[in-house]
């Protein structure tokens, strides 16, 4: 089930997707005793929602002991790397959401380690059959989610759950990611997309296109496409929620 939901600006999306985030997490943890899995993405869009995520936890009701952090994809690149997706993360939510380490599943880190393939195999390793509650992922102008990206290997037909990428034609080079199956597992995905640049591949992707890894990716109860009006310009009118 596709639904979009659309905001004026950058700012209203980013405010109201980490409100209805939290929201989703606290409702998800009152029908279940069991953790609630929560899949991040990279990026600036992701980001500034982790922030207004972050303030919004205190007297939430979330509980911090039930909820795993996952990643959809890393760069392959040292601990310390200002590209490194799970250091952002956790600098962002950290300020104010105790989660064990237990509870983070970060992907490795290319610290003296130069194999991104085994990296991968290793978190496929950690990750299981693990189904994630809520997956967020941005969008490139490409179509490409997570790692995976059109015309490209990382988004030919694969048996593994995650896989090492290389040549990505969004730097840095190296990467690991989820796979597209891995992915769609999911019982939610929330796709985050802001900005005009963005507009043709959001349509595209929204059409099913089967080029491209973000025409593919759907979740198995629930797909929302979180717009706002310049990203969501070429998407249906009438089917927004909201
Ligand atoms: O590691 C990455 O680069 C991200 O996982 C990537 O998939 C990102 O989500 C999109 O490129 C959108 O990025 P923006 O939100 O910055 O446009």
């Amino acid at each position: 089930m596709d639904e979009i939901q659309r905001w004026a600006t950058g700012t209203d999306l980013t405010d109201g997707v980490a409100e209805r985030l939290m929201a989703r997490l606290v409702e998800l943890q009152a029908t279940t005793d069991r953790s609630v899995h929560l899949c991040l993405t990279g990026g600036r869009i992701a980001n500034r929602i982790y922030s207004a995520f972050a303030d919004l936890v205190e007297g939430s009701g979330l509980d911090t002991s039930r909820i795993e952090l996952w990643w959809g994809d890393e760069r392959f690149v040292p601990t310390e790397d200002p590209d490194r997706n799970a250091g952002h993360t956790l600098a962002i939510l950290a300020r104010t959401l105790q989660v064990t380490p237990a509870h983070t599943h970060a992907m490795s880190a290319a610290d003296g380690v130069t194999d991104n393939e085994a990296s991968a195999l290793t978190y496929a390793k950690e990750l299981g059959d693990t189904v994630f509650d809520i997956c967020l992922l941005g969008m490139g102008e490409d179509g490409h989610v997570a790692s995976i990206f059109p015309n490209h290997p990382s988004f030919e037909e694969t048996t593994h759950t995650v896989i090492g990428v290389n040549d990505s034609p969004k730097p840095p080079s190296s990467r690991i990611s989820l796979t597209v199956p891995t992915l769609s597992r999911s019982r939610e995905v929330w796709f985050l997309l802001s900005g005009a640049e963005k507009a043709d591949a959001v349509a595209r992707a929204y059409a099913g296109d089967p080029t491209l890894p973000g025409g593919v990716v759907r979740g198995r109860e629930r797909t929302l496409w979180i717009v706002d009006r310049a990203a969501g310009a070429g998407l249906p009118h009438h089917e927004c929620t909201f």
